[in-house]
């Protein structure tokens, strides 16, 4: 018998979640049935929707979020012990895994991708998720042109910090917002052309400073007054992916921001929303490019790595806050 933890979301959060939101959990797994594995957790993701989700599903549950495993035992000849797998079982050290099972929203168990020695956890960040997230939902929507120039906010996250970078690929001048000076100052590192601090700068008057021209394409991971300000300086058929809202996540009635009527309509701009999963059938296709890119160095993707299982909460916590440089995981 094995015996595993998980952390268990008791109540509908209020605010930052708490620590006493959650419970962890100690129990026995069962034996293995047809179709099952067992995988030992090693790398946990934690992510803004873990908080922007929670409202949706009656407590208790189980925290769900994306994980790297490997299998110790299988009764799934696609899976051999020995495989390593990336599953949305979500805040745990073991589980079992039914690997024909499509309950979940975030799709099957699947194996983790040939990552050419980089780091098995990138499979929950720039080689997961948050990298087809970057992928897709800039070049599908944005639908980027040399020369043209994209702003991206959230910039030093998992996400935004990829966007930046493939913006740069693709020959775009990049201007990123983020929340303290040492992220600015990686930002200008990596090849961001421009890297403001939303906390300190007067965001109109700094971004009209480093685009002049006006903005083509704006990757929106935090939505609120900082869209509308960034929105409000569009160019004629700018495009405008809509990723996220996370300055909201925290609040129980949305905050208002500046409209954006006029600057739509004058401007014939396109604004969309979109959940990774409408490319969940091209994700080998993201993958197969990212890697390609970290590998031959175009691509730096960085990691906010906290250890020990216990410590899931608090790294889940210091994300929203933006302790994060990079894609936060846990190790454990
Ligand atoms: N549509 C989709 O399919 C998907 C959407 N997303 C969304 O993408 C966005 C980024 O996610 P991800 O890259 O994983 O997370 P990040 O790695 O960017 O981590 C969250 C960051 O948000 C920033 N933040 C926190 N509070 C605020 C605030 N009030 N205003 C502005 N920024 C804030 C912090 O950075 P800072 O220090 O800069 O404030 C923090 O580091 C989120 O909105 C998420 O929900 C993610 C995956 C899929
Ligand atoms: C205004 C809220 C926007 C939230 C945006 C966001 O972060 C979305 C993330 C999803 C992404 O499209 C793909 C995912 O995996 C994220 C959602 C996962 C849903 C979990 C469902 C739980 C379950 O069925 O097990």
């Amino acid at each position: 018998m094995v015996k595993a933890r998980k952390y268990v979301v008791k109540n509908t959060f209020k605010g930052l979640p708490k620590r006493e939101d959650y419970e962890i959990v100690e129990y026995e797994l069962p034996a293995l049935k047809n179709g099952e594995i067992l995988v030992k957790v090693e790398w946990v993701s934690v992510d803004p929707y873990l908080r922007a989700y929670n409202a949706r599903y009656p407590t208790p549950y189980d925290q769900f979020s994306y994980q790297v495993g490997l299998v110790e035992d299988s009764k799934d000849p696609r899976f051999p012990v020995g495989t390593r797998v990336v599953s949305h079982k979500g805040w745990c050290d073991y589980c079992i895994i039914d690997t024909n099972d499509t309950k979940s929203d975030a799709g099957k168990v699947y194996k983790l991708p040939n990552l050419k020695g980089l780091s098995n956890s990138l499979g929950v960040g720039a080689v997961g998720m948050p990298g087809a997230t970057a992928y897709f939902g800039f070049l599908e929507i944005c639908k980027p042109k040399a020369g043209e120039t994209v702003v991206v906010t959230g910039a030093a996250g998992a996400v935004g910090s990829l966007v930046g970078q493939i913006a740069k690929i693709k020959g775009c001048k990049v201007i990123g917002f983020a929340g303290s000076d040492d992220k600015v100052k990686w930002l200008e590192e990596i090849g961001f052309d421009k890297a403001i601090n939303y906390k300190t700068a007067d965001v109109a008057a700094a971004l009209k400073a480093a685009a002049p021209k006006g903005v083509d394409c704006y990757f929106d991971n935090v939505g609120g007054e900082i869209s509308s300000t960034i929105i409000n300086q569009m160019n004629d058929n700018g495009r405008v992916s809509v990723c996220g809202a996370i300055s909201s996540y925290n609040d129980a009635n949305l905050p208002k921001a500046p409209i954006l009527q006029p600057s739509i309509v004058f401007h014939q701009l396109k604004i969309e929303g979109f959940l990774v999963w409408r490319w969940l059938d091209r994700q080998p296709e993201a993958f197969a490019e990212l890697i390609k890119w970290i590998h031959s160095g175009q691509l730096k993707p960085r990691e906010h790595i906290t250890e020990g299982f216990e410590n899931i909460f608090d790294a889940f916590v210091g994300m929203l806050n933006g302790e994060n440089t990079g894609k936060a995981v846990v190790k454990l």
